[in-house]
């Protein structure tokens, strides 16, 4: 069993400086090694030290404490793990060290799934097709900002979209020049075209995420960033037929060596994000609304409001939007089963009324 630490090799599975700092601050348990989570499955995970693979299960105690905290593990967790004792049986996840970052979602009924944690950058994958919708990048631009990650908008499917430049020019115009951190790309995601345009992003050891609904092209942008990586790395079966619907995360290694997190779509994606985080990934809106004549100005109607008059009206709504969301969170359980309701009822009465009217 190793007792010093492979940094090399846990830096190729992106091991960064903040998570050494964070595994040096406490002792290490008895017999663990690092390692990083790579793939969650129903009853065990598989993590990975940057040599091999390994699957485990948590520790009764550890599984204890993120049963308590309603916060399971999540690929790209970083853990200290102990091998089982005889070779075949699955070792043993014994703790869990501090993440630097961490994607989250609300669940209808107010709890937090966590998505993935430790990541650099999150690609928000959206095709150049009936996906492409501003205000849903909004809601993933606020995702990825409530983990601080560097963001690159991946707008796929370039090739069979006849204008390109215009569709470029309606994302950065919406994004406005207050988020010119933000990079906007658009590729054909089967081309190795784009892992040479998303080659910045892909630095050895740094990680990554895709983000987008079902169908954007992550699984199939994914393949292509890996595809030169280690030839033990599977390639599903089904990938070819392009049918392929991503239903587990996975950390996979591009050619490159950069770690990147393949998700499926999130059909519902209810952001776990504060009034705080919203501003910052909106920061034009507060900054203008400093200029607006009324102090509590709401940009609705109000006379001399800046905000209107220099924000997109789309982006604008999308604020307005995700705040009301922000600020039901504050809501108490009762009111938030009280919303959930209101909102199936709401579904319903659309089916209904749809089926009355004859569609489906
Ligand atoms: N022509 C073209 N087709 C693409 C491109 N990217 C994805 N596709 C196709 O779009 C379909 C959906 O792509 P996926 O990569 O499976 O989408 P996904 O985002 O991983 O979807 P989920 O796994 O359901 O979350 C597949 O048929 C792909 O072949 C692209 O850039 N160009
Ligand atoms: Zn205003």
């Amino acid at each position: 069993m190793q007792d010093s630490l492979d940094l090399r090799a846990l830096r190729d599975i992106g091991l960064s400086h903040d998570t050494v700092q964070a595994a040096l601050a406490r002792p290490r348990p008895d017999g663990t090694r690092l390692a990083r989570v790579v793939e969650i499955q129903r009853d065990h995970l598989v993590v990975h030290d940057g040599v091999d693979a390994h699957a485990v299960v948590p520790w009764p105690t550890l599984r204890a404490a993120l049963e308590q905290s309603r916060d399971p593990l999540v690929v790209g967790d970083w853990v200290w793990w102990r091998a089982a004792a005889s070779d075949g049986d699955r070792g043993w996840a014994v703790a869990r060290l501090p993440a630097r970052n961490r994607l989250a979602r609300r669940d209808p009924a107010g709890g937090r799934q966590g998505l993935v944690a430790n990541i650099d950058t999150a690609l928000i994958v959206m095709g150049l097709d009936h996906d492409f919708n501003l205000r849903r990048l909004d809601r993933f631009l606020v995702l990825a900002h409530s983990a601080d990650a560097r963001v690159a908008v991946v707008l796929s499917k370039a090739d069979g979209c006849a204008d390109v430049a215009g569709a470029l020019a309606r994302v950065r115009a919406h994004l406005g020049d207050a988020r010119d951190d933000v990079a906007v790309i658009a590729v054909d995601g089967r081309s190795p075209d784009a892992a040479r345009a998303l080659a910045p992003w892909l630095a050895r050891g740094s990680t990554l995420v895709t983000l987008g609904s079902s169908g954007a092209g992550k699984t199939t942008l994914t393949n292509t960033l890996t595809r030169a990586a280690s030839t033990t790395q599977s390639v599903r079966a089904d990938d070819d037929k392009g049918r392929h619907t991503t239903t587990v995360r996975t950390l996979h290694r591009t050619a490159g060596g950069a770690c990147l997190i393949d998700t499926p779509g999130l059909r519902q994606l209810w952001l776990d994000a504060d009034a705080d985080t919203l501003h910052g990934a909106f920061p034009e809106i507060g900054m203008l609304a400093l200029q607006c004549r009324y102090r509590d100005c709401r940009h609705a109607r109000e006379p001399g409001c800046a905000v209107r008059e220099q924000v997109s009206p789309e982006r604008l709504v999308s604020f307005q939007k995700l705040l009301r969301e922000a600020n039901r969170e504050n809501d108490d359980i009762f009111q938030r089963r009280r919303h959930v309701a209101v909102m199936k009822q709401r579904t319903r009465d659309n089916r209904a009324r749809n089926a009355a009217r004859g569609d489906r």
